[in-house]
């Protein structure tokens, strides 16, 4: 049987805006499992959660309820020992001394885990090496691009030799060439047989990387599934239909409030995705009442990118449905 190493329990947190002094739930009973070696995705539109979640797991934040178990131990009741699973590499890289050089770093982190010096040195000069940082190795990270800090706190998160490592939005504001490289030794990393929550907004990283994916929204898990049927889900409601003419203006706006994820490309190409296997009649009705041709109906491929923001718009149309 495959073994939980992490299990995400029932976590609530809240906050008081400073400022305003709302009350806001960040994290509302938030749920799951990883299992060992598994690569999970935490994702979730801007201010969905997932920081906090994150810090809770590492018990960087202290929960208002629920808890966090690693390896058999829980967070919120033995923190030092819970940590010595887990590396994480959040915002800011707060995990790396920017007065030391790059060099420095690694030797001070591999040092706090009780290695050899020869075993470390070894270690350090590949990590140097396969993270391309050798040439910057004597800089101080302040002095370092953000690339080369986010690459230099992946090699320290990889020194630590924990089982569980943690990332916050791993490739945020990397350029596309720096963003692949991390990607690449995400991947490497990954391979390693490490257990990994990334959290993200980067589609391709969640596409590339993950098995599976826990969609967080306002809060609360919407989608915790399995990032391949996530894809086969969606791909069997996606549709194309050619038109043999444009649509009226009655008609897209019929079209805009029944299937709100639908794209017209030049007048004709309808791009449209349904939630049930009636929709297609519904939608062939509304075409019909203007005398609108079907040329041809396709299923069609969606990536994950489409997936998610499918996902979080039925959430956002049954929040309406459910006020109305
Ligand atoms: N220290 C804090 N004080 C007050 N509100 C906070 C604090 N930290 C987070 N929040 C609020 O809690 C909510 C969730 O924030 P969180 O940073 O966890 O979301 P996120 O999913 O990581 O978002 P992003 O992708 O923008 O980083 C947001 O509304 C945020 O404004």
């Amino acid at each position: 049987m495959e073994e939980i190493l992490i299990e995400v329990k029932g976590l609530k947190k809240g906050y008081k805006k400073r400022k305003t002094k709302e009350w806001v739930q960040a994290v509302d009973g938030v749920e799951f499992t990883v299992k060992r070696g598994e690569i999970l995705g935490l994702l979730g539109p801007n201010g969905a959660g997932k920081t906090t979640t994150i810090k809770m797991i590492c018990g960087l934040i202290v929960p208002d309820e629920g808890e966090v178990v690693i390896n058999g131990i829980t967070m919120q009741k033995n923190r030092l020992k819970g940590l010595e699973h887990i590396s994480a590499v959040l915002e800011g890289n707060r995990n790396l001394y920017w007065r030391l050089t790059a060099r420095e770093n690694l030797e001070y982190f591999a040092g706090n885990r009780g290695k050899s010096r020869k075993e470390k040195m070894g270690e350090i000069e590949e990590l140097l090496k396969e993270f391309k940082l050798k040439q910057k190795e004597n800089e101080l990270v302040s002095n370092l691009s953000r690339g080369m800090q986010q690459k230099l706190a992946l090699a320290v998160a990889l020194l630590a030799d924990s089982d569980v490592i943690l990332l916050d939005e791993p490739t945020l504001g990397l350029d596309i060439e720096t963003g692949y490289e991390v990607r690449q030794l995400l991947k490497k990393i990954s391979e390693a047989g490490k257990t990994i929550i990334i959290s993200t907004h980067d589609m391709p990283v969640v596409q590339d990387l993950c098995e599976r994916t826990v969609i967080i929204n306002n809060g609360k898990v919407i989608a915790d599934e399995k990032v391949e049927e996530l894809m086969n889900l969606f791909e069997t409601s996606a549709y194309v239909l050619t038109l043999g003419n444009e649509l009226t203006e009655q008609q897209q706006k019929e079209l805009d409030a029944k299937f709100p994820m639908n794209e017209l490309l030049d007048g004709t190409k309808l791009t449209i995705t349904l939630e049930q296997d009636n929709d297609i009649y519904d939608l062939m009705d509304l075409l019909k009442k203007e005398n609108t041709i079907i040329e041809k109906i396709d299923r069609t491929t969606i990536n994950f990118e489409e997936v998610f923001m499918n996902l979080i718009q039925e959430e956002k149309s049954h929040a309406i449905h459910s006020i109305n």
